[in-house]
């Protein structure tokens, strides 16, 4: 079937409609278009279609897709807030078809075993998902066979081009530091090392988004003729009978992408649902349609004039996202192994895809690893509090890493001297920090309420994370071979005269002394942080998977408290964060929910 623009009005209903075709939302309508070719699905997406897009489909162009002029992300502004110095933090996630595995930095990390196991829900244990794991993917890495798919639709692979030098560097200072290099730190087990970062990158230098690995082909192989899509149309509100079930969904036309006619507003249209409604709009996305539905707290709801359909005031708390901060250091790597050039339009991004240059599928990012401190006094360092955290939630539970730690190669921001670059990039695995996302009218021009919640934790954890994060990342790019100092403006603002001062231009080989930071020093950095941390785009938890009274917003089925025929699929399900980039658990999450909707439609092969 063709995708769609407008409104096809020959479609007034179907069997079942995903609302948000993202990377769980395509992941669903696909496997449950592959249950049964009859069953007639809808897909409702707010973005464009992003069928061989150039700068979806090549890794090279990935940067381009979070320019602010973008139009396949959506940017969600938070409040202003005194934890991070009264900026107003903005958080990008995908507004195309395939969701955030569309612009994502395709970079392949999984969750820890003991992050699903911590979801402590029946069906969602490590174990159970693993297959689902395996069944999304071909592998292409190096690690042990049983944890990973070889037959799946997302291929995991180097690409094209690796910078190898200063991955090697890289992992080697590392080690030295304690943190070895581990072949497959995606295994689930493995943990507190280093690993040569692979990628939602097939081996010819691909992005694997799930539209075009699972939508797309079904599309246009002619055996799936009841799976429908239509782009560019923003879902308003769930629509229910008198017993609560769902029956469809109001939508319109995305002013964003087409302009009324001649001033004449597209009408909102309805279709309806014969079967099940499934919302998958995303961690920020999902808590909307269903307030605008009147699913959700009643105090939000009668603030913003929608009648109350089912009081669950879970919807839209506890929001979550993994704190970032790039540290960008100079280095004596040649042009053509960092991205700089091309940020800079040295180099011609769009020449190099055109004549299939290796570069043309590299993200430049290579090195990752999931760390924590190897020393018990370096915990004491950051306070009682700081101890009291360790003990409860790390120090018996060896599979959580404390940080994320990557690096780009290239400097992420303008007026640098000309040079090359690589970023540290030091991000939080399991923030105690919690915003919120909620509407404040009934229609989708209101603006909504969003507290992203960054460092707002009662002792100040995750930034202490960030200070220690800091020093470390700082040690271990020191210790590179290919080190020529720290780019100032993108460090903490250290008193004068403090040991910890940058050194701008360094030529001497390795620094291998550590740095003497003092209080007043510490105090340099934690501002810092507070000025200039960031989005993961790793936004998660709004409508928890968990008991009602603990303000769960679905059950173990993914059915939507006080209603029926209401599911919902991506991550606003996450009730416990996990230590890893989110693509992944996104994905394991579109597998599983389809599998629970096949087996309840009754379609699951005998
Ligand atoms: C810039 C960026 C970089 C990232 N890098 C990585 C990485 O390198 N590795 C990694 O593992 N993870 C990464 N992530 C995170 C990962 O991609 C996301 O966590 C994941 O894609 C989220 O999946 P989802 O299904 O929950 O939601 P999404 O994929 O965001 O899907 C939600 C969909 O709903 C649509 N939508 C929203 N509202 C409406 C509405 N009202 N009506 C209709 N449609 C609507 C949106 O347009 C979107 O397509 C990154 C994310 C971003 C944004």
């Amino acid at each position: 079937m063709p995708i769609h623009k407008k409104f096809p009005d020959d479609i007034k209903e179907v069997d079942v409609i995903v609302a948000g075709g993202g990377t769980a939302g395509c992941i669903v309508a696909s496997r449950l278009s592959d249950a049964d070719p009859n069953l007639s699905i809808l897909v409702i997406e707010g973005g464009q279609n992003n069928h061989n897009l150039p700068e979806i489909v090549n890794p090279l162009l990935y940067l381009s897709n979070i320019a602010p002029t973008s139009k396949n992300a959506l940017f969600w502004k938070a409040r202003k807030s005194n934890y991070l110095a009264d900026r107003e933090v903005i958080v990008p996630t995908g507004g195309v078809l395939g969701g955030g595995s569309s612009i994502n930095f395709m970079m392949y990390t999984r969750a820890q075993r003991s992050d699903f196991d911590s979801w402590k829900t029946k069906g969602w244990s490590a174990d159970e998902l693993l297959p689902f794991m395996k069944k999304l993917e071909t592998y292409h890495g190096r690690g042990q066979k049983e944890v990973h798919g070889y037959n799946g639709p997302i291929h995991v692979s180097s690409s094209t081009y690796r910078g190898s030098v200063a991955e090697d560097e890289i992992v080697k200072a590392a080690s030295e530091l304690g943190w070895p290099e581990i072949h497959d730190l995606q295994d689930l087990d493995s943990n507190n090392g280093t690993q040569r970062w692979l990628r939602y990158v097939s081996p010819d230098g691909k992005r694997q988004d799930v539209a075009h690995r699972y939508l797309h082909p079904r599309l246009l192989d002619g055996k799936h003729p009841n799976l429908h899509v239509v782009c560019e149309s923003q879902v308003a509100r769930v629509l229910f009978d008198d017993n609560k079930k769902a029956v469809g969904v109001e939508y319109r036309a995305n002013p964003a992408f087409q302009l009324p006619i001649g001033g004449v507003v597209d009408p909102v249209r309805t279709v309806k649902a014969r079967k099940m409604v499934i919302v998958s709009c995303g961690a920020c996305g999902t808590p909307g349609v269903l307030e605008r539905s009147g699913v959700g707290n009643p105090e939000i709801l009668n603030a913003a004039k929608v009648p109350v359909v089912a009081d669950v005031p879970g919807v839209g708390n506890d929001y979550q996202d993994h704190h970032l901060i790039f540290y960008p250091y100079k280095v004596g790597l040649a042009t053509d192994e960092t991205l700089d050039g091309i940020i800079t339009s040295r180099m011609d991004a769009v020449k190099l895809v055109q004549d299939k240059h290796r570069l043309a599928g590299w993200n430049g990012i290579d090195f990752s690893s999931k760390i924590r401190p190897n020393d018990e006094g370096e915990i004491d360092a950051l306070g009682p509090e700081f101890r009291a955290a360790w003990d409860k939630d790390f120090k018996n539970e060896p599979n959580r890493p404390l940080m994320l730690l990557g690096m780009v190669n290239a400097f992420l921001g303008e007026g640098a001297p000309e040079a090359q670059y690589v970023s540290m990039a030091p991000y939080t695995a399991y923030p105690y920090s919690r915003g919120s996302i909620h509407i404040t009218g009934p229609s989708l021009d209101d603006p909504y309420d969003f507290d992203a919640g960054y460092f707002s934790d009662p002792h100040s954890i995750d930034i202490k994370k960030q200070l220690w994060a800091y020093k470390k990342q700082r040690q271990m790019i020191r210790r590179t071979a290919m080190f020529r100092g720290e780019l100032a403006a993108g460090h903490p603002r250290f008193p004068a005269g403090s040991k910890a001062a940058c050194i701008e231009d360094h030529q001497g080989g390795p620094l291998l002394d550590d740095i003497p930071y003092s209080a007043e020093d510490d105090e340099a950095i934690v501002q810092w942080c507070r000025e200039g941390i960031n989005t993961t785009w790793h936004s998660l938890g709004t409508c928890k998977m968990a008991p009602r009274e603990d303000k769960g917003v679905v059950d173990a089925n993914l059915n939507v408290y006080g209603t029926t025929g209401l599911k919902l699929a991506d991550l606003s399900i996450p009730p416990e964060n996990v230590g890893a980039n989110t693509n992944n658990t996104a994905l394991v999450i579109g597998e599983k929910a389809a599998d629970i909707f096949i087996r309840e439609l009754g379609l699951a092969a005998a």
